[in-house]
């Protein structure tokens, strides 16, 4: 419920429409109310003048048809507006979350798997609609329509408004109350085992060829079948609960109903009541309940709300891995990039760097080479101020990162790593990511340099061609020239390039060297790969061995 709570500025934000959806969930609910109990009114009110023609009956049917109508109405706006206001809302929590993620998950989480987080920022953000519109709105209208029907009892028919009453608030708050508690532990494990099965789902996609050829099918095919099997068991137990919920509510209906009753004809002997007014409160009486079984159905959904709330409340206040300066400075654009002494180790593991030191002028070209988990890419990361290290000092120009904002120093340096990603859409638009106001002379002149501009004059719809999933409509090697390309187009005046010739053949790697100098001209290179590196392609190379540069 707290976790809930994180959320509540984004719902003041949408009050208005929150209301306005609440306010005609109400009214739907008392025309409801009121039609039940003017029809009970007027048909026994009906059957009893015999004569008929002292009745005036245009007043009551007109009742009815307008009720009716203001019924159906109010049931169709208050859809239109709630379900609106709830996508707006969800829109806004997205936004939240994704601007919250994006500074404090720069470095690749080792402790969330993909899945994890692909679960969290889509199903359990979508759990959150059930807060408002099957939870919240319903819960109010209840409360305010079971009180003015209360109201209502305590001036007909004294006798039933204690018994219809407290049948009214057990239906409505207790019965949901004890699911909640009862469902809580189970809701929580539904959403943990559904988001497994999605990380299972997506790790199988993957990974499927890998089994398949590693004969390790049956294996992983027996472990998502047990994931399957648990989150079978708890959504069946949270079903059973759910039921049994119903169970309880219909039967404190029927309660309300015989107590009501009983006063009533009570009411009637002693001429409190007449015949039609208890037929009209009996209905009224029964009207009133309808929206307590739409609380039960969905209390169990704001189980899973209140677990999936509590899981993205957790992803959102993950610690800042580095605080941004109160007044950044500008960046020297011609600086001289210093490490002076820097040791450095992630959260929890022995150090990847010691005491490092080294300085690059502007417009050098360096390579750092050493073996597999050396600290080659830590050390570019620490240049972009993905973190911060323990000890030692980076500076641009003389000052300090940290007293450089984030931004500034991600326009000044323009990163290839590893693992840059190729997105769904055209080349155009994955190029221009690099450069927002390049022309298409610029995209094709990237494209040369990164060898990449053959290929690309050769597909049919050139610039304008839908790249695949992951760039899945290009080889490895091309995909990773395009994602060159892109970085090669950004104006920023240092480029860091970690394994930028991987999954290149010899022959364009060679050519890839070739163009290097001319291509990066007047800019700052730091460059990381394993690859070797024709004379005169660089200023200097560097051996990184340990965490120690050499
Ligand atoms: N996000 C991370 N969290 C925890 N440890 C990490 C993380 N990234 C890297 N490491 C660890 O830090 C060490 C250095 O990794 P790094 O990626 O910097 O090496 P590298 O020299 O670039 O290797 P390669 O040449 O294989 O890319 C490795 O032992 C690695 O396991």
């Amino acid at each position: 419920m707290k976790a809930l709570l994180t959320f509540l500025p984004l719902f003041r934000q949408r009050s208005g429409a929150l209301l306005l959806a609440l306010t005609l969930s109400l009214i739907t609910l008392v025309a409801g109310v009121f039609l039940l109990g003017t029809s009970g009114w007027f048909i026994t009110a009906t059957a009893l003048t015999t004569a008929g023609l002292g009745f005036n009956l245009f007043v009551p049917s007109a009742m009815v048809r307008g009720l009716s109508f203001v019924r159906i109405l109010a049931r169709y706006g208050e859809r239109l507006v709630g379900h609106n206001a709830t996508l707006k809302l969800l829109s806004d929590l997205r936004g939240w979350l994704f601007a919250r993620l994006f500074p404090r998950f720069p470095l690749p989480d080792r402790s969330l798997r993909h899945g994890d987080l692909v679960s969290r920022l889509t199903a359990d953000v979508d759990a959150l609609d059930t807060a408002f519109l099957v939870a919240i709105g319903p819960l109010v209208s209840a409360i305010v329509v079971g009180g003015a029907m209360t109201a209502i009892l305590t001036w007909l028919l004294p006798a039933a408004a204690l018994p219809y009453g407290l049948a009214l608030a057990a239906a409505a708050l207790g019965v949901p109350a004890t699911m909640v508690l009862v469902t809580r532990q189970a809701g929580r494990d539904s959403v943990a085992a559904q988001a497994e099965l999605r990380m299972g789902v997506l790790d199988g996609v993957h990974g499927h060829g890998d089994l398949v050829l590693l004969g390790a099918l049956g294996t992983a095919a027996q472990a998502f079948s047990e994931t399957s099997s648990e989150a079978r068991r708890l959504r069946l137990r949270l079903g059973a609960v759910t039921s049994l919920g119903n169970l309880a509510v219909q039967a404190l209906a029927a309660l309300a109903l015989v107590g009501t009753l009983w006063a009533g004809l009570s009411g009637l002997d002693a001429g409190m009541v007449d015949g039609p007014v208890m037929a009209g409160l009996l209905l009224a009486v029964l009207g009133s309940f309808e929206i307590t079984g739409l609380i039960v159905r969905s209390t169990s959904k704001a189980t899973q709300a209140m677990a999936a709330a509590e899981r993205l409340v957790a992803l959102a206040e993950q610690p800042m891995p580095v605080d941004e300066p109160g007044h950044p400075l500008p960046i020297p654009v011609q600086g001289t990039i210093a490490l002076d002494r820097i040791s450095f180790a992630y959260p929890g593991l022995p150090a990847v760097l010691h005491d490092l030191s080294l300085t690059v002028a502007p417009g050098e070209r360096i390579a750092i080479t050493g073996p597999s988990g050396s600290g080659k890419s830590t050390l570019l990361r620490l240049l972009l101020r993905l973190a911060d290290p323990q000890a030692g000092s980076i500076t641009i120009g003389g000052t300090a990162l940290p007293q450089l904002g984030s931004t500034t120093i991600h326009a000044h340096m323009a990163l290839l790593s590893q693992d840059s990603p190729v997105f769904i859409d055209t080349i155009r638009n994955n190029l221009l990511i690099g450069r927002a106001e390049a022309s298409d002379a610029d995209l094709w002149a990237a494209l040369a340099q990164a060898q990449l501009d053959e290929h690309v004059r050769a597909l049919p719809k050139g610039l304008d061609t839908i790249l695949g999933e992951s760039g899945r409509t290009l080889s490895a090697g091309q995909a990773r020239r395009l994602c060159l390309a892109r970085a090669l187009l950004s104006n920023a005046p240092v480029l860091l390039l970690d394994e930028p010739t991987n999954a290149l053949d010899r022959d364009t790697e060679e050519a890839f060297f070739k163009v290097l100098a001319t291509a990066t001209q007047g800019r700052t290179v730091i460059m990381v790969t394993h690859a070797a590196i024709p004379e005169g392609t660089v200023d200097r190379v560097l051996t990184m061995e340990n965490g120690v540069l050499g």
